[in-house]
């Protein structure tokens, strides 16, 4: 297939708000692959290629970007070919062939396929919601019910593989498809609400446990080999040895755990949360000891758990790990919920997370099971821009501009960003470093004073709330928005919308 039909069948999704009409773009494009070209057409259609990150920044991007082609003439495996080979020659002094390699498929490319090369590279996802449409599409191009699609999605965490499954297999093999043990599943997700007595009411009998301040993983062990996965299923074995050891410990041959870790201090307390992300990113901060709670468990020993009601999920994880369980009880009782939701953050944990009794695990889903409750506001936005710092902050990029998703193009375009405030405070002096190193590497332009960069890092930030402004295009300003932490385990798509925070003016 000529690559150009992923760009022109890109173009008809974005061109209409009918979800009907996107299904049938992509399920018309999907139809057309031949095998090979599923898993690779599938990875452009949401900005991640199944080689993964292959390491070009947006200089290495617009350096390559020429001229355009006026003809169309590269196809699917073309540029799938031009990823493993930029993969490939990964290494140190790969440089020059890195961006030969890339200025030549530069210019054998349209305008519109650059821009597709440039989206794939960088990972930009500015079609948001695309992978549920999707998911959607691969069922009505294979002609399988979405429901089963969708659950090997969840569990393969691959939607490339789940469409090759779906369309050159068979019914059954798509229904076979289900946990492994050593393959992530996508994680469960939670809604939110006002108060721990307000989520009762939605779930009814619940399990309400503390919401730690950690970073999420999901743990597999099968006999004396363990892997860990974050949120968004990266490999971070070799980062965390004290959790592989824990879990190589535990009276069970195979076994899948979901939990949170958190740098415990001397008296074993908490850590600030970027303590335990920057053993997640950097090699930095060894000192820091990771501890893991754990809050579910999908499979044990043969059994797949994920259908079970919590009851007895919570029940095989008290008997597996019962000393790593998370901190929680079960209840029907306002008011014991709202205890234990005082307890947790007078334990300077973030507030709870109320879980219905009865429900099986949905993976890759934020239903109604799960609630979380947080008493301080806090919203993931895009960082647009950096303005530097003066004073004891000159030669640092300090202050960050903040915008917030707008998947509908209702303050301009859509899947674009809306601005929507700046903060420099809570920044310690590691993370001004930081961020003064990675925002001039993924720099689009520089203005004196600032630096605009591809909006692609999430940051955490908390507020007291919102405020009309006539200074930014989505008529709201954050009212005292300080940084919590960065999300490198978040994608830009992830982040809050506008309408989210706008809804914040009515309450
Ligand atoms: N007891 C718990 N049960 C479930 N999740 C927990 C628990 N304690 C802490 N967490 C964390 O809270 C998150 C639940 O919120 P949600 O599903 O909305 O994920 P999120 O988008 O990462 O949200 P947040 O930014 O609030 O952590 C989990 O991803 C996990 O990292």
């Amino acid at each position: 297939m000529l690559l150009d039909t992923v760009v022109t069948t890109l173009d008809a999704v974005a061109a209409t708000r009918s979800r009907l009409a996107k299904v049938d773009a992509l399920a018309g494009l999907l139809g057309e692959l031949q095998p090979d070209e599923i898993a690779p057409a599938v990875g452009f259609l949401v900005g991640k290629p199944r080689q993964g990150r292959v390491g070009v920044g947006w200089r290495g991007v617009s350096a390559a970007i020429g001229e355009p082609a006026a003809e169309p003439t590269l196809t699917v495996l073309d540029l799938d070919t031009l990823l493993g080979e930029l993969a490939a020659l990964g290494g140190e002094g790969s440089a020059r062939d890195r961006s030969a390699a890339l200025r030549d498929f530069a210019a054998r490319a349209t305008a519109g396929e650059q821009d597709l090369l440039a989206r794939v590279l960088l990972g930009e996802m500015r079609t948001g919601a695309l992978e549920g449409v999707l998911i959607d599409a691969i069922a009505r191009a294979a002609d399988r019910p979405g429901p089963s699609v969708r659950r090997a999605a969840m569990l393969t965490g691959d939607l490339g593989a789940t469409a090759v499954i779906a369309l050159t297999g068979t019914a059954d093999e798509l229904d076979a498809v289900g946990l492994e043990v050593g393959r992530p599943v996508l994680p469960m997700l939670a809604a939110t609400a006002p108060s721990a007595s307000a989520a009762l009411e939605t779930t009814g009998p619940a399990s309400v446990e503390f919401k730690l301040d950690g970073a999420r993983i999901q743990v597999h062990r099968s006999g004396d080999s363990v892997r860990v996965f974050t949120r968004n299923l990266a490999d971070i074995t070799h980062r965390v040895p004290e959790v592989v050891e824990i879990v190589r410990r535990l009276p069970a041959r195979d076994v899948i755990l979901d939990g949170e870790t958190l740098s415990l201090d001397e008296d074993g307390g908490p850590r600030p949360f970027q303590e335990t992300m920057s053993r997640f990113g950097a090699e930095a901060a060894r000192e820091a000891v990771l501890h893991p709670w754990f809050f579910d468990i999908l499979h044990v020993d043969g059994r797949d758990l994920l259908d079970e009601p919590l009851s007895v999920r919570r029940h095989e994880l008290e008997r597996v790990a019962g000393e790593y369980r998370i901190p929680g009880e079960v209840t029907d009782d306002p008011e014991t919920a709202e205890r234990v939701s005082r307890e947790a953050l007078a334990a300077g944990q973030e507030g709870v997370v109320v879980k219905a009794i009865d429900s099986p695990y949905a993976a890759g889903r934020r239903g109604s099971s799960w609630i979380k409750v947080k008493p301080v506001l806090t919203y993931d936005l895009v960082v647009l821009a950096c303005e530097w710092g003066s004073g004891r902050r000159r030669g640092l990029l300090s202050n960050l501009h903040l915008g917030a998703r707008d998947p509908e193009g209702a303050f301009g375009e859509p899947g674009g960003f809306v601005m929507v405030g700046k903060t420099f405070k809570g920044l310690t002096d590691e993370l001004l470093r930081w961020q003064t190193e990675e925002f001039q590497r993924i720099e689009v332009r520089r203005t004196p004073g600032t630096v605009w960069v591809a909006p692609t890092t999430v940051v955490e930030i908390a507020i007291d709330g919102v405020q009309r402004s006539s200074r930014y295009p989505g008529g709201i300003a954050l009212r005292f928005a300080r940084v919590k932490r960065y999300r490198d385990d978040k994608e830009a798509g992830e982040a809050d919308t506008i309408a989210t925070l706008r809804s914040l003016l009515r309450e």
